[in-house]
């Protein structure tokens, strides 16, 4: 390692302990707080930080950090935040008490732009908003906008919390960047994202379309107000890709938890809770770390978020302490967290403009498949093809339209299929095969593919692919 490379580790790592001290310190503000004195946050390069064990150990069910209402940003915490500044926001229970209103008022300065920009916004339209929509505009006018008035001299209540968010840097390595933000360098990817992810990111884009419509014309107005207040402020070009970042912390930071305001929103139902958004993802479920929230019946607060150590417990010092976000497969963790697992138990193909190609042009057949919901949506994992690809496979080959109604009404089983089907299963197999092989190549071969950290994920998705397809052909030989 050069001695340059080393200074600027050490730097880097100065300068995390530093603001993870701020961070400690300002939770350690509540009593309800705990922390374990047996784990430390580290740094590396491929995953960012992450927590491990520092000494001792974890035991099941321990404690492992504990988070009060007041310190995790949420739909109600931010209502709660901005009704400080607005008195009609006003809900029962979640807003501002007056004698809360009263001690939160001393601390507060008169001239604070919050009074004006939070003032513009009335109570029907904050209820509309989604988590989503109201944490975007409320991180981007405490975190990007507020600094840029008195010289960044009043500050956010968050702002230890937003210190220790990744950079845009670190984000950029998801595929929604790489198509929406103008400074991505890695769009030439896009055109070797395999089907699974294509899907993923079109989804995406059309919600960060609809939260950037949403919450743009509030930020114009903020924005207004910093040009007539004599202030400089970045463009509405900037600003989006502020919220890009912005929206990318928060959909790779967020944690369950119910928002009965927003109850008939499923996408809404979360938290972000400072320290337990350090633990890093692992594919095994029900070992590792778990949340714990605990909330008194009677009041509307999102109540007090613990993480708790799993059943296998932690005995070796500088072990991960983690955490399963869900069963996610690769394709997935890189379009909504810009990582990828070498090894993935939940990886998985998806196959259907391959099988829909095949089938297609009999439009019978298609009209069959629809008719008993089997048209697309198919799909292989290590273990196993889909029985929907299956049906479809079965049908294509033997056109026995009796027998295979007999299949999906459970009357006779796949296994009567499976060895006429097997030759076209192979040819499909050994086609992918082909193509997969093909895209990993062209990761290193195409002229001007970067050669970075998002390149490298969508080639162990790749290679993921093809030990999927290996062991199938491996099982049909
Ligand atoms: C909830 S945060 C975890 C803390 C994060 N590492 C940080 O630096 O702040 C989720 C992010 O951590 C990274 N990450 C989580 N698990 C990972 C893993 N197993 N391998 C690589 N990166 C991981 C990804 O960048 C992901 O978007």
């Amino acid at each position: 390692m050069s001695q340059l490379l080393r200074m600027a580790l050490a730097n880097r790592s100065m300068l995390l302990d530093n603001r993870l001290e701020k961070l400690v310190a300002w939770l350690g503000c509540s009593d309800q707080f705990y922390l374990s004195d047996d784990v430390e946050v580290n740094e590396c390069e491929e995953s960012g930080r992450g927590v491990v064990l520092k000494g001792g150990a974890l035991k099941k069910n321990e404690t492992v950090v504990r988070v009060p209402n007041r310190y995790q940003l949420n739909f109600n915490s931010i209502l709660w935040n901005m009704s400080l500044f607005n008195r009609r926001i006003c809900v029962s229970g979640i807003t501002v008490s007056e004698r809360e209103r009263q001690i939160q008022r001393e601390q507060l300065d008169d001239n604070d732009p919050r009074f004006r920009l939070y003032s513009v916004l009335d109570q029907e339209t904050v209820l509309s908003f989604s988590s989503f929509q109201l944490l975007a505009f409320y991180i981007l006018v405490e975190r990007v906008l507020l600094p840029l008035w008195f010289n960044g001299s009043i500050q956010s209540f968050w702002q230890p919390f937003f210190d220790v968010w990744p950079s845009k840097e670190e984000l950029g390595s998801i595929p929604a960047i790489w198509n929406n933000s103008a400074s991505s360098r890695d769009k030439k990817l896009l055109g070797l994202l395999p089907l699974a992810s294509q899907k993923l990111i079109k989804k995406k884009n059309a919600l960060l379309r609809q939260d950037w419509d949403t919450i743009r014309p509030w930020l114009v107005s903020s924005c207004e107000q910093l040009w007539q207040e004599g202030h400089q402020c970045p463009s509405i070009e900037e600003i989006y890709e502020d919220f890009l970042h912005v929206y990318f912390i928060i959909n790779s930071r967020c944690l369950y938890s119910e928002v009965q305001l927003k109850k008939d929103d499923v996408e809404s139902q979360f938290t972000m809770v400072p320290f337990v958004d350090f633990l890093n993802h692992t594919d095994e479920v029900d070992q590792h770390c778990y949340p714990e929230i605990t909330r008194d019946r009677k009041d509307r607060l999102m109540g007090v978020f613990s993480l708790k150590c799993g059943k296998r417990g932690y005995v070796k010092a500088g072990e991960n302490i983690l955490l399963n976000y869900g069963p996610h497969s690769n394709d997935f963790l890189l379009n909504e967290y810009g990582f990828v697992l070498q090894e993935n138990r939940w990886n998985f193909i998806d196959i259907s403009d391959e099988v829909t190609n095949l089938i297609g042009g009999d439009a019978v057949m298609m009209e069959f498949l629809k008719e008993h919901a089997y048209w697309d949506n198919y799909t292989i994992n290590y273990s196993e093809i889909s029985y929907r690809a299956l049906v479809a496979l079965s049908l294509l080959v033997t056109q026995d339209y009796r027998r295979v109604e007999k299949l999906l009404l459970g009357y006779i089983s796949e296994d009567y299929f499976l060895p006429k089907i097997s030759d076209k299963l192979r040819e499909l197999l050994e086609r992918l095969l082909e193509s997969y092989r093909d895209r990993l190549e062209s990761l290193t071969t195409q002229p001007g593919m970067p050669a970075n950290f998002s390149a490298r994920n969508l080639g162990t998705i790749y290679r993921g692919y093809i030990d999927i397809i290996e062991h199938h052909l491996g099982s049909l030989s």
